[in-house]
């Protein structure tokens, strides 16, 4: 029988149904199961709220709940969902994004690639082309291999398109458009390649991988292919001076005024997140790039994407300004014949331009290096426990000055929200 006091506590919980997994980072956040009924205790904040599951207590993302109403989950349009579905399929269901994808040649063309190099080896293979948008991938499959059938899997209402233009192609005896998420569609069959344009900005954000992975460990034999095979994500200290003069230096003397005391300003908006469409250019590179993440996506686990971390040490090459890390990635296609030649998309300053461009942090003041000067340290990409397709970009780095100029010795740390 309920205590006085376990009635009274009782009677200032509430409780709510859980919209979408989630799993807690730390000690004190709680993981829990879409349709789980938590009883919310305290709600110290707009964002996380103090509840319990199963007589556990912690912390849980208030985004992530919504109180039902006789029963059935209601749709409370004040909760937002945590993977911004609506917002995300809405704005891949019009043909801004997919033109461009599609006018990005380097990207596309490697698929291609890909394809084309593995033509023979297709045949009578199944495939599944994850995020299809408007099925080119699909299409190179039907136009240039023999595969038994391609099932071309879209959640926006681009699907509907899809299959007008793989009926269009003369492509509708192998290509199958399935319209759904890749978590929820069921296929007839496993298949024996899964390929997907899953990369977003900083290689992961969006986290469309997560969906790769959960399509991989439920569709592709044992044995099979995936496409991308591997992933890397690359760093670099850079100089910025064009940006640095346009964001900051700009304020110093604008029409002969001093308009200084603008600088913090000027380094809270444009500084504190990532220069998403930078152009670096190889000469602005202090030092040889570092590979700094590895993506196996034969072995990687959704849980690994919760955080990240990879380390570096440059040696810088050049006396210069070093105004921040640019970083880019690179994603390999193993053949599908053992000891076949391997795709890459290099989407770094020394290959061919493409649509994501580079992603620029800048520090919040510039140093100057000198040549044999080194800058090492850590990069964390954490990924957001509300918002599940944004992260954290946390840099940790350490200046140690070279032998003739050993007193340019300096360290900084930054944190980066891409985007929330
Ligand atoms: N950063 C990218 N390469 N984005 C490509 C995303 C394409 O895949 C589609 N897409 C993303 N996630 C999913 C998913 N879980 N299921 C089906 N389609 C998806 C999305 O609608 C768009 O057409």
């Amino acid at each position: 029988m309920q205590t006085e006091k376990e009635d009274e506590d009782d009677a200032s919980c509430e409780e709510y149904v859980a919209r979408s997994d989630f799993t807690g980072s730390g000690t004190d956040q709680l993981s829990f199961s879409r349709g789980d009924r938590l009883l919310v205790h305290a709600k110290p904040s707009s964002e996380w709220w103090w509840a319990e599951l199963q007589g556990v207590i912690g912390y849980v993302p208030a985004g992530y709940l919504s109180q039902d109403a006789a029963g059935e989950e209601e749709e409370d349009p004040s909760i937002e969902d945590p993977w911004q579905d609506e917002e995300y399929f809405g704005n891949y269901g019009t043909l801004r994004l997919h033109l461009e994808m599609l006018s990005d040649k380097s990207r596309t063309e490697a698929y291609r690639q890909v394809i084309l190099s593995n033509s023979a080896s297709l045949s009578s293979k199944r495939v599944m082309d994850l995020g299809c948008g408007t099925g080119i991938i699909s299409l190179f499959c039907a136009q240039l291999a023999r595969p038994s059938m391609v099932y071309a899997v879209e959640a926006s209402s681009m699907a509907e398109y899809t299959r007008q233009l793989v009926k269009q192609n003369g492509c509708d005896e192998v290509v199958t458009v399935l319209q759904g998420r890749a978590e929820d569609i069921e296929l007839p069959e496993q298949v024996d390649v899964l390929v997907s344009e899953w990369m977003g900005n900083c290689l992961l954000f969006e986290f469309m991988v997560e969906s790769v992975l959960l399509a991989r460990d439920r569709w592709l034999r044992d044995g099979g292919t995936m496409w991308p095979s591997s992933a890397a994500l690359t760093l670099v200290p850079c100089q910025a001076d064009s940006y640095y003069a346009e964001k900051m230096a700009f304020w110093e003397r604008p029409y002969g005024l001093d308009f200084t005391p603008l600088q913090p300003l000027a380094q809270q908006e444009f500084f504190t997140k990532p220069k998403f469409s930078h152009i670096i250019d190889p000469c602005d590179c202090l030092a040889a790039p570092c590979d700094v993440i590895s993506l196996d996506m034969y072995t990687l686990q959704v849980g690994d994407l919760e955080e990240m971390k990879g380390q570096f040490h440059f040696c810088v090459e050049k006396s210069a300004v070093f105004h921040g890390f640019t970083a880019w990635f690179t994603v390999c296609f193993e053949s599908l014949e053992a000891g076949g030649a391997i795709v890459e998309l290099n989407t770094g300053p020394n290959s061919g331009p493409t649509h994501w461009k580079q992603t620029l942090f800048m520090l919040d003041w510039p140093v100057s290096v000198c040549a044999g000067d080194s800058i090492s340290g850590t990069i964390v990409l954490q990924r957001n426990p509300v918002w599940r397709r944004h992260m954290t970009v946390t840099l940790h780095w350490t200046i140690k000055g070279s032998t003739d100029n050993p007193d340019n010795s300096q360290a900084g740390t930054k944190s980066f929200p891409m985007w929330r």
